[in-house]
């Protein structure tokens, strides 16, 4: 099941014109503020009418305007979190998650017991909204939205009132969420990190435009949009699997540029992560370093290279993937880089998450 949309819409003062494709997995919705994000996600939800646009969903119209083909939200099959976790405050946590299930009222309803065990429900079923922390409320109001068996799952910035511990807390039922339903997701957020981990299709907003859409480990890797995504935030996403949990304490990755540790990953060998390098945690070296303190070189070879106006962002391939460096103007010239160079990254700082199942870690090399 994927989502197809195109939308033009005139607000006073800000045109909104954007049309790209969700495949099955996260697709993350990413701007600046009042680049049109929740206007578009109002839109596949059904409550703003665009002046014109097509929107389908696994090849059901939702939505098209030429065909004056418009289903109201309850018809369109979509569940919606929204920033606040609007709970019923007189109900258990039982019960909102069952008014779920009720509004889906079909033989096909999602088994309630997965659902209460993928997002760690069990233990808080008998409690009231107001006994819950945010993180357990925002868990809840994900749980409700599958129960109603939604075609499609809409998220806006759902973790916008929480504090920082407590989001790193939920990426995890997010992930599994992606990992283990088939449901697309569709994630509203202006937070880099947060989209870098989640999103296996990006769509970058400005201003009311598209700016890019398409795989998300290709577009947090290309120099030309590390710009609009935010020079202290851009970074790219590399594919690792654990190899060996050394006796000292660090858990051993391979990935296609040579093998990286990291503090303890308490997960299987063999299991898939995603690991997230800004570019501003890459030094770029010709030769291979000796006598450093840091752990994590990979080889590569100079792939792109884009002058802008605060120094050099260098793309660099990895084996299959990408990874993305930013430098001086000053050392990309001394070091004469250019595509086809072989090079050497030494890596600072690393942040991993799982693909699969199980428990997940942030790590910092
Ligand atoms: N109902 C409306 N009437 C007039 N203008 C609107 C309306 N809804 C949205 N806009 C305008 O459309 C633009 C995009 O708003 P939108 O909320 O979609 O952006 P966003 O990317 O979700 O922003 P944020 O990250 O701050 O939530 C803004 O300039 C906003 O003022």
């Amino acid at each position: 099941m994927s989502l197809s949309v195109a939308l033009k819409h005139q607000f006073p003062g800000f045109a909104l014109d954007v049309a790209f494709d969700a495949p099955p997995g996260l697709t993350a919705l990413f701007g600046r503020s009042g680049s049109g994000k929740t206007s578009v996600i109002n839109a596949v939800a059904g409550l703003l009418h665009p002046d014109q646009g097509r929107i389908s969903a696994g090849g059901t119209p939702l939505l098209d305007t030429a065909q004056r083909i418009n289903l109201p939200p309850h018809r369109r099959r979509l569940g919606y979190v929204f920033q606040d976790a609007r709970l019923f405050p007189h109900l258990t946590v039982r019960q909102n998650l069952r008014y779920g299930r009720w509004f889906a009222g079909n033989p096909t309803t999602p088994n309630f017991d997965q659902i209460t065990n993928l997002l760690g429900l069990h233990s808080l079923l008998h409690r009231r909204p107001a006994a819950l922390s945010g993180g357990e409320k925002s868990r809840v109001a994900i749980g409700r939205a599958l129960l109603s068996n939604p075609a499609l799952l809409l998220m806006d910035e759902p973790f916008a009132a929480l504090d920082d511990t407590r989001k790193v807390e939920l990426l995890p039922y997010i992930e599994a969420l992606r990992d283990q339903t088939q449901i697309p997701i569709l994630y509203v957020s202006h937070a880099l990190p947060e989209v870098a981990r989640l999103a296996t299709t990006l769509v970058v907003l400005d201003q009311g435009k598209l700016l890019r859409a398409g795989p998300a480990a290709d577009l947090l890797a290309d120099p030309d949009l590390a710009p609009a995504i935010g020079l202290r935030d851009a970074g790219a996403v590399l594919t690792a699997r654990i190899a060996a949990q050394d006796a000292d304490g660090l858990t051993e990755l391979h990935t296609a540029g040579g093998p990286i540790w990291l503090p303890q990953i308490a997960s299987p060998l063999g299991t898939a992560l995603r690991i997230r390098i800004a570019a501003q945690d890459v030094i770029l070296s010709r030769s291979r370093p000796e006598g450093l303190s840091a752990l994590n070189i990979l080889t590569g070879t100079v792939r792109d290279i884009r002058l802008t106006d605060q120094g050099a962002l260098i793309q660099i391939a990895i084996g299959p993937e990408n990874l993305l460096a930013r430098v001086t103007t000053r050392s990309a010239e001394t070091l004469e880089l250019a595509p086809g160079l072989p090079i050497f990254a030494i890596v600072k700082s690393v942040a991993a998450a799982q693909t699969d199942i199980g428990t997940r870690q942030e790590g910092a090399a």
